[in-house]
C-alpha cells in the first residue's frame, strides 16, 4: 500500500509518541490491511498546540480568502485525480461496494470544489448605522483551532463536510478519524500537503475516542468541535467541551420515518424503499429504516419488499455483482444481532432475515441478512432506537395525521420521507415533520449546496452549504464613531 500510514502534526509525518499501533481490518475477511500509529493524549496535545501556533501566528487566517479557496479547489483536483485509488481505499477499510466509494469520492471532491469557490464570496455586511455621523459593518473571522471527530461509516465524505469549511474560512484544526477506518483520510492529508496548507494549519491523529477524542474535547486551546457520530458521543463531547464553552457542531444519529401512502408510485416507492434502508448494509445516519405504510397498501407492499430482499447478492465490496457488503466490525455485528433479539422478543414478527448468512463463503465476514420487521409500533425498542443495519421496521396507518404523528414520535429528527402523488398532501406532510431534511418521492439524496443537520437529538448545527461555512466563523460587528464627541455623563 503506497500510503504513509503516519499522523500528520506539524507539516511532519509522525508514529505515536508511545509507539503503540493498530491494525485495521478488512470487515469482508478480517484480514488486516494496514497497521497504523495508535496516538494518545500527548500526540493530541502536539496537534493542538501546533495548530494553536498556526492560528496564532495569523498567516494562514490573512491569506486572501481567493488563495485559501484555490488551494481548496486545488485539493479537490487531486482527490479526482486519485479517485480510484481513495475508492479501492475506503471500500477496503469499510466493506461497501467499490461503486458506492467511487461515488463517495465524486461527492468528496464535489464538497471541496464547492468550498472553494465559496471562500471569497463573503464580503461582510453593511448596516445602515441608526447613530448619526457613524459607520457599521459586519464581518466574519475563523472561530480558531477546530477539532474534528468522524465516524466509520462515511469515513472521508464525513471529513470533508468539515475540513473544506474550516480551511476556507481560515481556520487550523486537528482531525481524529473513526480508529477503525483511517486510510482515506490519511491519504487525503498527503493530498492537502500537495495542494500546499502550510505546516500546522491541518493537523492529522490517530487513535482511540476516549482519548484523543476527550483531549479535544477537553483541551482550552480549541475553539470549536465538529462531531459526526452516535448520541451517546455527543452527549460525552457537549460535557467536555463546556470547560471552555467552546463552539460546537454535532451530528448525531437517526430513526427515520419513511411515510408510504398509498396514492405513491407502488414500484418507485418499494424500489427507493429498499434503497433508503439497505444500501452500506443499513449503516447510514439517514437510513430509512422505520418505514410507515397506509394500511390499504400495507401486505402488498411487504410482500414486494421481502421478495427483492432475498434476491439480494450478499458479498465482497470488490465483486461486481455485489449490492451489499458486511457490518464494519465484529463488535456492531453483535450489536445488530442483540437489537434483532430484542425486536421478536417485543413481538414483532420478522418477516425476513435476522440472521447471519448460511453461505460458507461470507463466514469470515461481519455479514447480516437483510432484516424486516412487521407487526410494530411506536413503543418498541426497535421503532424508537437506531439500529445502525440492514433492518426495517414497519408500522402501518390510516389517515394523513397519523402518519406525521407516527413520524414525529422519536427523539431523534434527522431526516424523513413521503412518498405520494398528491403535491398538496407530500408538502403539508414536510411541513409536519419536524427533521433537518424531508424528501418527496426520493430518499437519502444530500449534495453540496443544501444544508445537512438534524432537528431534536440528531445534532446541533449544519454542514454543507451556506450554513456548513457559517459554523466555521465568528461574526463581528464593527461600528466607528466618525464626529465622536464626549459624552459628559461623568
Ligand atoms: N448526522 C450525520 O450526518 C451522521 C453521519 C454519519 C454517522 N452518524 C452517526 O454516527 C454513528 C456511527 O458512527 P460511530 O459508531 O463511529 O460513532 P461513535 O460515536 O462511536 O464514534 C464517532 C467518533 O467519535 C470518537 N469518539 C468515541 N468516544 C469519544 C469520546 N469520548 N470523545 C470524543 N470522541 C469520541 C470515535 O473514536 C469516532 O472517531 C451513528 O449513530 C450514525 O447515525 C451521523
Ligand atoms: C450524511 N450521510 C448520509 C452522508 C451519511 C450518514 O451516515
Amino acid at each position: 500500500m503506497d500510503l504513509k500510514l503516519q499522523q500528520y502534526i506539524n507539516g511532519e509525518w509522525v508514529d505515536a509518541n508511545s509507539g503503540n499501533k493498530r491494525h485495521i481490518i478488512n470487515p469482508f475477511n478480517q484480514e488486516i490491511i494496514a497497521t497504523v500509529p495508535e496516538g494518545d493524549e500527548s500526540d493530541a496535545k502536539a496537534a493542538i498546540a501546533a495548530a494553536r501556533e498556526a492560528f496564532d501566528n495569523g498567516e494562514w487566517a490573512s491569506t486572501p480568502a481567493t488563495e485559501r479557496g484555490t488551494v481548496v479547489t486545488r485539493i479537490a483536483e487531486l482527490i479526482e485525480r486519485d479517485k480510484e485509488e481513495l475508492a479501492y481505499l475506503e471500500s477496503l477499510d469499510t466493506g461497501k461496494t467499490v461503486e458506492e466509494s467511487r461515488g463517495d469520492m465524486e461527492d468528496i471532491a464535489g464538497v471541496f470544489r464547492y468550498y472553494g469557490e465559496l471562500a471569497d464570496k463573503d464580503g461582510g455586511e453593511l448596516i445602515d448605522s441608526p447613530v448619526p455621523n457613524s459607520s457599521s459593518k459586519v464581518v466574519h473571522e475563523p472561530v480558531g483551532v477546530c477539532g474534528q471527530i468522524t465516524p466509520w461509516n462515511y469515513p472521508l465524505l464525513q471529513a470533508s463536510w468539515k475540513l473544506a469549511p474550516a480551511l476556507v474560512t481560515g481556520n487550523t484544526l486537528i482531525m481524529k478519524p473513526s480508529e477503525i477506518t483511517p486510510l482515506t483520510t490519511i491519504k487525503v492529508f498527503e493530498l492537502m500537503e500537495e495542494a500546499g496548507i502550510p505546516a500546522g494549519v491541518a493537523n492529522l491523529v490517530l487513535g482511540a475516542g476516549n482519548t484523543i477524542g476527550s483531549e479535544l474535547s477537553g483541551s482550552t486551546d480549541v475553539d470549536l468541535i465538529s462531531f459526526t457520530g452516535g448520541i451517546a458521543t455527543g452527549k460525552k463531547i457537549m460535557q467536555a467541551a463546556s470547560v471552555n464553552v467552546k463552539k460546537l457542531a454535532l451530528e448525531l444519529g437517526g430513526k427515520n420515518p419513511n411515510v408510504i401512502f398509498a396514492d405513491a408510485d407502488f414500484e418507485l416507492a418499494v424500489d427507493q424503499a429498499l434503497n433508503g434502508v439497505f444500501f452500506h448494509a443499513g449503516q447510514i445516519c439517514s437510513a430509512g429504516t422505520r418505514l410507515i405504510v397506509e394500511e390499504s397498501i400495507h401486505d402488498e407492499f411487504v410482500n414486494a419488499l421481502v421478495e427483492r430482499v432475498k434476491k439480494f447478492k450478499l458479498g465482497s465490496g470488490f465483486d461486481e455483482d455485489t449490492q451489499m457488503g458486511p457490518l464494519i466490525s465484529a463488535e456492531h455485528l453483535e450489536k445488530v444481532e442483540k437489537y434483532v433479539e430484542a425486536g421478536v422478543k417485543e413481538g414483532a414478527t420478522l418477516a425476513v432475515g435476522g440472521k447471519r448468512p448460511e453461505d460458507p463463503e461470507l463466514q469470515k465476514g461481519f455479514f447480516y441478512l437483510p432484516t424486516i420487521f412487521t407487526d410494530c409500533t411506536t413503543d418498541m425498542h426497535i421503532v424508537q432506537e437506531e439500529g445502525f443495519g440492514p433492518i426495517i421496521t414497519v408500522e402501518k396507518f390510516s389517515t394523513e395525521e397519523e402518519a406525521t404523528k407516527l413520524a414525529n414520535d422519536s427523539i431523534y429528527g434527522l431526516a424523513g420521507g413521503v412518498f405520494t402523488n398528491d403535491i398538496a398532501k407530500a408538502e403539508r406532510c414536510a411541513a409536519k415533520m419536524r427533521m433537518g431534511t424531508v424528501w418527496i418521492n426520493e430518499f437519502n439524496l444530500y449534495f453540496p449546496h443544501a444544508p445537512w443537520g438534524g432537528f431534536k437529538q440528531s445534532g446541533i448545527g449544519r454542514e454543507l452549504g451556506r450554513l456548513g461555512i457559517e459554523e466555521y466563523t465568528e461574526t463581528k460587528h464593527i461600528f466607528q464613531n466618525l464626529k465622536p464627541e464626549p459624552i459628559n455623563w461623568f
